[in-house]
């Protein structure tokens, strides 16, 4: 019998830090009871009446979110800000048609193959708002069978008619910071949304964000985003150089790959990663260690899915052949811990862990995968800073959390005496595992037919 899933009324102070996965149908309730929760649940979280709200996301079915809603709030006014164009967007125009409430709100995308990949939920209640930073599409297929990842706010009070940017900020000035995003869209329905998000108080927020805005960004913009927003970041507020030194590894887990140049070290090795390696004071130390997340064929193959989870890796052949040295940097989706290594991934994740794999430095959630048009590229000989799309994540700092120098890692049994940590619950199991040498990288535009899916399939892309 389906017990009660649902979670109970969440505690502002859950040890999870306000960090859920996606749940998986078919594991065992304890797998999905207490930090894992669907749509239903999210809309379900305070006994608050909703007045509004606006989804931010790249995918919607639109008649699938709306029975997601309770049906009591089916009505209220609804923003859809997408970065569809030409047929897909008369296609959302016209579901959205159906429903009076919906507003469509159409960011610009002035880069080519630029993406709004952004996913976000604002909810204005009657005694509060809410924001939600997640992976997931606003479609049936992203909810019920992946690795998904959640970031929920506390629900925030109002200033109570007040109206301020600074008043109600927090010591991530993660409402600056959310303001200064929404205002790069430019648009009329979402300068509304920031009227609300100025009118309630959001010092509970103890999460950096760490967003991306398209564009061509000069001067101080340059680091108001992208990978030089998390270095300006991890250059103030990181983590100690004595304490994280060049030799703790930076892993970073995505579900898909662009261009990263000919050469490691032009962005890949270089900027890139002289952002993620950043601690306190300063930057540059290249030498960091590299472990990039991603599944093998097979991964994919035993995944739930089957071969089709591929469809959610879109990992091109003639992408992957530029760039044969990824190779070196490989590992496993493994989720052993949260029985999740058949539930693909469709999170993005990038974090710090000590050599010894019990710590982890910081955490971030979020819609970027490994591209340069989601973190960015310095041109110009460094005077710009190129991003193609719209990315939103959040960074977990242990000091602002849990006024630690570091989080644990899960499950670490040989915990160091005394060194009386919180863990962070890192969704997938570490130490990480390597590629074996007969693993091949997933990559969605060749057919896979050594071995059928667990349906029995092939994978035999058109
Ligand atoms: O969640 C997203 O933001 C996102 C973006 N793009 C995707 C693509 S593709 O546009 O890159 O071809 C192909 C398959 C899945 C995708 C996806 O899930």
């Amino acid at each position: 019998t389906q017990n009660n899933l649902t979670p109970k009324v969440m505690k502002e102070s859950h040890p999870s830090f306000g960090f859920y996965l996606t749940k998986v149908k078919g594991l065992a309730p304890e797998y999905n009871q207490h930090s894992a929760l669907d749509l239903k649940d999210i809309f379900s979280l305070t006994k608050a009446k909703l007045k509004a709200s606006a989804q931010f996301n790249y995918m919607t079915d639109i008649p699938w979110l709306m029975k997601q809603y309770p049906a009591e709030y089916r009505s209220c006014p609804l923003l859809i800000v997408h970065g569809e164009q030409r047929g897909s967007k008369s296609a959302l125009e016209k579901a959205a048609s159906v429903f009076p409430n919906i507003t469509l709100c159409n960011a610009k995308l002035e880069i080519m193959y630029g993406t709004h990949h952004t996913k976000m939920m604002l909810l204005l209640y009657d005694s509060g708002l809410r924001i939600v930073i997640h992976t997931a599409n606003l479609i049936e297929n992203d909810w019920f069978q992946k690795t998904q990842g959640i970031w929920i706010s506390p629900l925030f009070p109002s200033l109570l008619g007040e109206q301020s940017a600074h008043r109600g900020n927090s010591a991530t000035n993660f409402k600056g910071d959310l303001l200064e995003y929404l205002s790069f869209y430019n648009r009329p329905d979402i300068d509304e949304w920031c009227k609300h998000i100025k009118g309630h108080d959001l010092s509970n927020s103890s999460v950096f964000l760490i967003g991306s805005i398209p564009g061509r960004h000069l001067a101080e913009r340059k680091t108001s985003f992208g990978h030089l927003k998390l270095r300006k970041v991890l250059n103030l507020h990181g983590p100690e150089k004595s304490l994280v030194t060049s030799s703790w590894p930076l892993i970073g887990q995505f579900s898909s790959i662009g261009s990263l140049g000919t050469d490691q070290n032009q962005w890949l090795c270089g900027e890139w990663l002289a952002s993620l390696g950043t601690v306190k004071g300063c930057s540059l130390t290249s030498k960091t260690p590299l472990q990039l997340v991603f599944p093998t064929v097979n991964n994919v193959r035993e995944s739930l899915e089957g071969y089709p989870a591929g469809t959610s890796l879109p990992y091109s052949i003639n992408v992957a052949k530029k760039q044969p040295y990824l190779r070196n940097f490989l590992y496993q989706w493994k989720s052993d811990r949260l029985s999740r290594s058949h539930a693909s991934p469709h999170i993005k994740t990038y974090l710090r862990v000590s050599p010894d794999n019990s710590s982890v430095a910081w955490f971030l959630l979020t819609s970027a995968n490994l591209s340069k048009a989601a973190w960015g590229v310095l041109e110009k000989n460094g005077s710009q800073f190129m991003i193609r799309s719209y990315e939103l994540g959040v960074l977990f700092m242990p000091q602002y959390l849990v006024s630690r120098k570091v989080f644990g890692v899960p499950e670490v049994k040989e915990r160091k005496a005394n060194m009386e940590t919180i863990s962070f619950p890192v969704p997938y199991d570490i130490p990480l595992i390597p590629y074996s040498n007969k693993d091949e990288i997933w990559i969605w535009d060749i057919p896979h037919i050594k071995a059928p899916d667990r349906h029995g399939n092939k994978w035999c892309p058109p």
